[in-house]
């Protein structure tokens, strides 16, 4: 639960000045507006969990989505209590049957490539453990679809879009007596286009289940599944699913985990059997051997090791020696085993893969097929074996901060700038490797830690006199647009919606533009735009008329340029001056930021004026002079300049600025940006000529091309730009067999020719529209 476990878990704490400039202007940072009420993940009662007091358990069972649940991370203290008490008190003072309770709770996700399995592995979640009474499949015959895929679109297109919330309860077998574990489940969609609910999901989590194809292995989104995990410091186990396929190799896919996650993995089980022929595992740490029989699978049969062929056996006993050999580089005591060549009991061996698994620096890999009915079960052992509990984290956990202004003292009390939360700054110490020294204050410029803050990854704090806040969940930019207005003048239901789905999805946005006052929708792909218009049609009965999608191009400049701009304007009584001088160039900031800075000696423009001309930079950046794109990667520096004693005012430096920005950009050897995306296409061997050829149509370059034993995988950087129209091509070319996935990787120049055609297409259009006014 990061109910419970963000709350308590905290990682990085940052307070970011955005600009460089030091004094009163050094701290704007940008505002975020405040989130719903947070909800609990876990069903808390206040009186159960006395120190979350978030009053306001969720039913699990209804909620379909966990909309809202991201706001978890900062359960807000009941008003007539604001101080947050230490959580080494809150631990002592926890009643122990309540930890008891804890340790039996798991809240996971389930997060992976598209179609590797996560739904259909869910749907045998909620069987064994009798949330439902029969499995259906995702696009299967019975046209039910799965009971998590609750949206129509879902059942329809046979994805998942939103994350779903389930919870059950899994009795497992401890030293022989039944032991309950509560599990809450969130099983994220796979498509790259609905990435926000993977980042949502996991930021609430306590541990997840990563799951791989065992034909395809590590694929393009398990590598984004995996930097989401590492970004959020989520422990998981792997599963690698469709062991019944042709060509299935869960060693190859072992491999890839170690190679290319970079994190070390073993497998704890063998299979016994492969492809049609698939039929359990072998344990390695209890070794013995388990099969699933009765009606899908329900019955879990364990043999002697005696009873299966005595191959699977010899291997089971090779691979158990390589999952030690793996734990002994991650664990003392199995070191040490190792190291005396002493074999480890089962005891230990748990042991270590559970305290590696939650100090993230291993994971277990199970394997079996969801879809055969086989390997789900030990599979929820495993979550309750090695996933965290709720209260695993709260122990050691620190808060690191660094310290911009002013100094922090033990004793005093700060502000959450999110949450307006008053807290008493407890123990402070300084970090040398693992060892604390405790001290009682320090000062701006450095790095200490705290413990028993109540605070997210990111947030700020301030000594209460400042209303700053700045974002801690990343949320990608959106890389396509496009225009869209209701047939009917629905306007009131049209912004209704828009508003709801903006909430829901940071990365969706909606906004006018200014001068067609058409409406423009954002998103992450043309897949994620196409369903929220059909959700406009569905869910508010509004047919929608659409743009053709339109790719987020950026502006930046290529070379120095000095400017020298006097804006001048005289309209009957007082005038308009003023005068800034300086130059723009290139920051080359590989995150494309832009910066303004001031260099003015002898106080040729005053600090007032100064804050103008930086309001006019910003504006400036937001909308390009090139094609009315965003700028990127783009330093504007004043060094000079005049002012009127009657004539200047703030408006007319800011005018001044955005004048000689755009004259400025254009002469600075101006370039249009285009996104690439890193695109990966997988289908069976024989489409490979046709893929290749489409990818070469459209200027891609490929960067590798792997192939298994009934299918490829082909990795090539593409823009987005030539990526239109693709899925129907796909679609055409490998009767339907082949599928595709994109991720947003780097801008790069568009080609010399696309850059005139959007110049003259932009000029065309406003001079359209000027003639229209
Ligand atoms: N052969 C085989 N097919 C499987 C197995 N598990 C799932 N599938 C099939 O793979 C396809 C995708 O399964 P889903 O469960 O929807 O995968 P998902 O990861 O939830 O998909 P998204 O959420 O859309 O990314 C479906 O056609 C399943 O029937 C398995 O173990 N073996």
């Amino acid at each position: 639960m990061r109910a419970a476990g963000v709350k308590y878990k905290f990682r990085t704490l940052r307070l970011s000045p955005t600009s460089t400039t030091t004094g009163t202007r050094a701290l704007r940072i940008p505002t975020t507006t405040a989130s719903k009420p947070p909800k609990c993940l876990v069903p808390y009662s206040p009186s159960s969990c006395p120190f979350l007091r978030v009053g306001h358990p969720l039913a699990l069972s209804k909620a379909s989505s966990i909309r809202g649940l991201a706001a978890v991370a900062v359960a807000p203290a009941v008003p007539e209590e604001p101080d947050i008490i230490p959580q080494e008190e809150i631990l002592a003072k926890m009643d122990p049957k309540e930890m008891a309770r804890l340790a039996r709770v798991r809240n996971i996700g389930i997060a992976a490539h598209i179609d590797s399995g996560k739904t259909t592995c869910t749907e045998r979640v909620l069987f064994y453990t009798g949330r439902i009474k029969s499995i259906h499949e995702v696009r299967g015959k019975d046209a039910v679809g799965a009971k998590m895929d609750s949206m129509d679109l879902e059942r329809e297109k046979g994805i998942t879009i939103q994350s779903a919330a389930t919870f059950c309860d899994w009795v497992k077998k401890e030293n022989g007596v039944d032991e309950k574990y509560h599990i809450n489940l969130i099983d994220t969609p796979g498509h790259i286009d609905f990435t926000i609910e993977v980042e949502r999901a996991l930021r609430v989590l306590d541990g997840a289940v990563m799951i791989l194809c065992a034909v395809s292995g590590v694929q393009s989104q398990t590598i984004t599944v995996d930097r989401q995990m590492k970004r959020y410091n989520v422990p998981r186990i792997s599963f690698v699913n469709k062991m019944d396929r042709m060509g299935a190799n869960p060693w190859k896919a072992i491999e890839q985990i170690n190679s290319k996650l970079k994190i070390p993995a073993a497998a704890i089980q063998v299979p016994i059997g492969g492809e049609d022929s698939f039929q359990g595992v072998v344990d390695l740490v209890g070794m013995k051997a388990i099969f699933f029989e009765g009606h899908k699978g329900i019955d879990v049969i364990e043999k002697e090791l005696s009873e299966i062929p005595a191959e699977v056996k010899k291997l089971a006993e090779e691979k158990r020696e390589v999952l030690i050999a793996a734990l002994a580089d991650v664990d003392d005591t199995i070191a040490e085993l190792w190291l005396e060549e002493k074999t480890p009991t089962l005891e230990q061996i748990k042991a270590a893969i559970r305290q590696a698994t939650l100090a993230r620096k291993f994971t277990p890999v199970l394997i079996g097929s969801a879809l055969a009915d086989k390997g789900v079960q030990p599979m929820l052992d495993a979550v309750c074996d090695y996933l965290p509990n709720p209260s695993d984290g709260n122990f050691g956990q620190l808060t690191y901060i660094r310290v911009y202004q002013g100094t922090l003292k033990k004793g005093m009390h700060f502000y959450n700038a999110k949450s307006g939360k008053k807290i008493k700054v407890p123990k402070i110490v300084r970090m040398h490797s693992d060892e604390m020294e405790e001290v009682p204050s320090i000062g701006a410029g450095e790095i200490c830690a705290v413990f028993g803050v109540d605070c997210a990854s990111g947030d700020t704090f301030t000594d209460g006199g400042l209303p700053y806040s700045m974002t801690s969940m990343f949320v990608p930019d959106p890389v396509i647009s496009l225009s869209i207005k209701p047939k009917n003048k629905e306007t009131a239901a049209f912004s209704k919606a828009m508003n709801r789905f903006q909430r829901e999805d940071p990365t969706f946005r909606c906004k006018v533009d200014l001068e067609s006052q058409e409406t423009i929708i954002s998103g992450m792909g043309e897949l994620h735009l196409e369903i929220y218009v059909e959700r406009l049609r569905r869910e508010y009965g509004l047919d929608c008329v659409t743009g053709k999608p339109e790719v987020a191009y950026r502006e930046t400049i290529d070379s120095r340029q000095e400017f020298d701009y006097v804006f001048k304007r005289q309209t009957g009584g007082a005038g308009d001056y003023a005068r800034v001088m300086g130059y723009m160039e290139p920051t080359r900031d590989p995150e494309g930021k832009n910066h303004f800075e001031e260099q003015i000696v002898g106080g040729h423009i005053s600090e007032k004026f100064l804050y103008a001309c930086e309001k006019g930079f910003l504006k400036s950046t937001e909308k390009g002079p090139m094609i009315g794109h965003k700028v990127l990667g783009t330093r504007m520096i004043i060094n000079d300049g005049a002012t009127h004693m009657v004539d200047s005012s703030e408006m007319s430096f800011k005018m001044a600025t955005e004048y000689a920005f755009r004259d400025t950009f254009k002469l600075a050897n101006p370039i249009i940006l285009e996104p690439i995306m890193k695109v990966a296409v997988s289908a069976p061997n024989e489409f490979q000529g046709n893929i290749v050829g489409l990818m070469n149509k459209r200027n891609a370059v490929i960067e590798d091309s792997e192939i298994g034993a009934d299918e490829f995988t082909l990795t090539a950087m593409c823009s987005l730009n030539a990526m239109f129209g693709f899925s129907s091509q796909l679609r055409a070319a490998t009767q339907g067999k082949g599928e595709f996935s994109m991720e947003f990787k780097d801008y790069l120049p568009t080609p010399p020719q696309l850059q005139k055609e959007l110049i003259a297409n932009f000029e065309k259009e406003r001079a359209r529209r000027n003639a229209t006014r």
